[in-house]
Formats: C-alpha cells, structure tokens, sequence
C-alpha cells in the first residue's frame, strides 16, 4: 500500500478504532483521493480528506417513549453534520437495532461525496437510531418519531439540515416526524424529503432510488452495447430501494428471479413480474410481512431461510440491501456465473475484497455512491419544488432524475476511466464527487 494510504489510514484508525464500517467507507475514498490529491498541488498541504473524515459536528441524545402497554423505553437518537461545504446538511435517517456511530459515520461520509456528485446544492448528513420498528403498533411508531423530533427539530432546518428515509424510515415516519416538526416550530417548511404529495412531496421521490440505479445500470451496460432488455437480474433487499428497482427492471424488458429480506432470500425460476411484484409491495408497505410469504402464494417458488441470493445465476446483481451484505466468495460466484454487471442499490453493500474482485474480472461494477444517488437528488428536487412553491409533473422529476445519473455516470467515466479503456468507477466517483467539495472547503478557508 501506498506510505501516505497507509500513514492516513493509521490515524484515522487511531482516532476511530472502534468504528468498522466507517473505517472501510473511508479506506475505499483514500485509495483513489489520496494519488488524486499528490497529483495536484492545490489539494497539497491543506489536509483536506482529514478535515472531510471528522464530522463537522455529531449529535446524540435520549430519546424516551411509551409503548402500548404504557412501558417506558428508552432509545439513542443521532444526527451527525459531515460536510456543509456545498449546501446544507442532507441525508437520511435510519430505524434499525444495529444503528450506532460507527455505521451512521460511515453512511454520513458517503454521503457528503454522492451528493456532491449529483450536482446540486447539498451538503452531507446521516442520523437515526437504535429503535426497530419492526412488531411495533402504528401508534407506537408515531409515538417514537415524536419523541425522537421533540430534540431533532433544534438541529436541522430548510436552510441548515434536511434528513429524510433510509432503512427502517418510509411515507410513514416521514409524516410523523414531520408533524412533529410542523407543530414545536409552527411553520411548514420544507425539513424533511420524502413528504406525501399533498403536503410537499415531490413525485417519483418513492420511486427514484431504485429507479436510479436502474438508469446508472443502463448507462453502464450501454458502454458493452448491452441492454436489461432479456437478462436475468438478481435483486437482494424488498424495501424500498429493490421495489422500485424491480419495478424498473421489468420496464426496461429485464427478468428478475430473487428478492430477499433479512430472514433470507426468495427465487421464482418464471420470473417476478408486475403482478408479483404489486404482492410485495402490499406485502412489504401495507402488511409489514415477511419475504418467506412469497412461497404460500406462487407455489413454484423457494424460500431459502438465512441466505443471500449471490449463488443465483444471473447476468445483473443489484443488491439493495444493507451495508456489507456481498463478500468476496459471493463476488467470485458472480463472476463464475458470467454476471457482467453489479450496480450498488444500497450503501456499500459489497465488502473491499468482493469490489477487488469485480475490479481483477473487470466486470462493470458501480458504488452506491454513484448508481443509487437518485435518491437524494430527487430529494434535492423536492427542495427546489418547495423552495418555489410548484410542483413539477412526475414526467418533469423522471426525466431531471435521467438526466443526473447520465451526468453522474459521465463524471465518474471523466475521472475512472483507465488506460486500457476500462472504468473503475469506484475511482471516478470518489475522484469526482471529492474535487467539488475539496474547492468548495479550499475557498471557504480553514473552520
Ligand atoms: N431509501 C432511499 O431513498 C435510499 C436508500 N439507500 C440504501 O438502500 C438500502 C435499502 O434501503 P431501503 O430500501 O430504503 O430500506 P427499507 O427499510 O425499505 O428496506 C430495507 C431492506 O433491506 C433488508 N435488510 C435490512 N437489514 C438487513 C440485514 N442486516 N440483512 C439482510 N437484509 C436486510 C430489509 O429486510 P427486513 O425487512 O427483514 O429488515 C428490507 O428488505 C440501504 O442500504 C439504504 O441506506 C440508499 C439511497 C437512498
Ligand atoms: O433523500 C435523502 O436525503 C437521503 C437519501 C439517503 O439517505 C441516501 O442517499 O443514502
């Protein structure tokens, strides 16, 4: 490894020992921003990635509630404020028992880079907490949102910090926090993303994750003039971000043959189509089921308990899960089954060896902070709609939304594209998404 890599790596793990996940996040960004940085005298002495890995400020607090039984609970509440050099602070907020800082940090870095790479004006953020949602009451929900906002509504604003969904947040918590919000503040501003459409929401902002990382997926696949149209696509996840993907991916012609959760992973041999598809949705947004209920309704699929769907032959991977949910033998399994394509749905869902090993294949290979950025881009475009006060036609945000993953997939083609024509796009959108930020920071002097 590189002295300087290696140098920069032993602080950060000095300093964050404690914190895996945000260490791998920032291992990945030094190895290509660091021989970046020694290549331009401006970034030289300025220590600028150091000041990029400290957040600029961290939030915890207690959050108390009461659940239907009348028993007091208690849950840690996070905001962390990466990065403002570009805008204000924005990112989603995460409902899940695994939450901590060291997963929230790591979501936060990434985050400062895929916004700047979507070329709007948005800083980095990331928040949430340990609560599960999952076998809750709706009340009970709504009780911990307004809990968890009676403290973050003094942290964030229209103009300061804009959080939104992540795992575990969707339509429903949104609109609790929201109120929340709305009422301590007594104003009706655009806080938060992912808003319902009569009261702020932008159109396709449900939609644009999965959405996006489908046109990333297109945008790669067009440089092999190749097409979804015909392949068979492996999904991992059935939240948000792999509905819509799903959703997309059969649009576009494609055969989608698994769906997963975190109690394992689903395979139908004909196919998920727009029929099944709508009994995820149902199943997943309105019922709050399980995965494994697929296999009581089409009766010749199966249901594998406790695993991911990697093993399943397939010429496309989406994985749209969670954070390190694809390791290496799963990458090596891909890649003996021909997969010529992995587009990130989720936030660093394959593990530093598995993106070593599509990088030695030199198969196409996107980082969540490139393929699944129509998220918060869109979520960029609820910000101007609201700023403005209009609402834009779902034709009008599907086409701003292709328009920023072509953008996207150009930049990191600009700054990843190597010697023998091959695109690392690890490297391009580090590289790209860093160099707005660093000017910005540079300009802004040292605070
Ligand atoms: N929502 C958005 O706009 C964006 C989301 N992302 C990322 O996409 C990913 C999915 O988010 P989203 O779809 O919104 O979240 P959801 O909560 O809607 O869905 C999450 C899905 O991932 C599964 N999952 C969660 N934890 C695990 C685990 N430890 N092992 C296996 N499966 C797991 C869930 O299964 P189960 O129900 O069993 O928990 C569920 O199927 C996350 O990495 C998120 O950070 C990235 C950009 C934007
Ligand atoms: O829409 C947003 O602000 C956040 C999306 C998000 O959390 C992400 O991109 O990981």
């Amino acid at each position: 490894m590189d002295i300087k890599i290696r140098d920069f790596m032993d602080e950060i793990k000095n300093r964050n020992g404690h914190e895996p996940e945000f260490i791998q996040a920032v291992q990945e960004v030094a190895e290509t921003v660091i021989p970046y940085i020694a290549k331009h005298k401006i970034y030289n002495g300025k220590n600028i990635l150091l000041r990029m890995v400290e957040p600029e400020r961290l939030i915890s607090f207690r959050v108390a509630w009461i659940d239907d039984e009348g028993e007091i609970h208690v849950n840690r509440g996070y905001r962390i404020q990466m990065n403002s050099a570009i805008g204000p602070y924005k990112g989603g907020l995460r409902f899940h028992p695994s939450v901590n800082a060291s997963i929230l940090k790591f979501l936060a870095f990434e985050q400062v880079f895929k916004n700047s790479l979507t070329t709007l004006p948005m800083g980095g953020g990331k928040g949430g907490s340990d609560f599960d949602p999952k076998g809750k009451s709706d009340d009970e929900v709504m009780r911990f949102c307004h809990a968890f906002m009676t403290e973050l509504c003094r942290h964030i604003g229209p103009n300061t910090d804009v959080p939104a969904g992540d795992i575990g947040v969707g339509a429903r918590e949104i609109g609790f926090l929201f109120g929340m919000y709305k009422k301590i503040r007594n104003e009706f501003t655009g806080v938060l993303t992912g808003k319902g459409l009569s009261w702020g929401g932008s159109k396709i902002r449900p939609e644009a994750t999965g959405y996006g990382t489908v046109y990333f997926a297109q945008s790669m696949l067009k440089t092999k003039n190749e097409t979804f149209d015909g392949k068979t696509v492996v999904i991992s996840g059935s939240g948000n971000v792999a509905q819509y993907a799903a959703e997309k991916v059969l649009q576009l012609g494609g055969k989608i043959v698994t769906l997963s959760d975190s109690g394992g992973y689903i395979y139908d041999a004909d196919g998920i189509d727009a029929e099944k598809l709508a009994f995820v949705m149902e199943l997943k947004n309105e019922r709050r089921g399980r995965i494994s209920e697929y296999t009581d309704k089409y009766k010749g699929s199966e249901y594998h308990k406790g695993k991911t769907p990697w093993g399943v032959k397939c010429d496309i991977a989406l994985p749209c899960a969670t954070q390190n949910e694809l390791l290496v033998d799963d990458a090596k399994t891909l890649i003996e089954n021909g997969c010529m394509c992995v587009a990130e749905g989720a936030n660093m869902p394959c593990d530093a060896d598995a993106v070593h090993a599509f990088h030695a294949a030199k198969i196409l290979f996107a980082p969540g902070k490139a393929s699944n950025a129509g998220g918060v881009a869109t979520s960029g475009l609820e910000m101007s709609q609201n700023s403005l006060r209009i609402s834009w036609t779902r034709e009008e945000v599907d086409e701003r939304l292709r328009d920023i993953m072509e953008d996207i997939h150009d930049s990191c083609i600009e700054y990843g594209k190597e010697e023998d024509g091959f695109c690392n796009y690890v490297k391009g959108a580090n590289i790209a998404g860093f160099v707005k930020v660093a000017d910005a920071m540079l300009a802004q002097g040292v605070i």
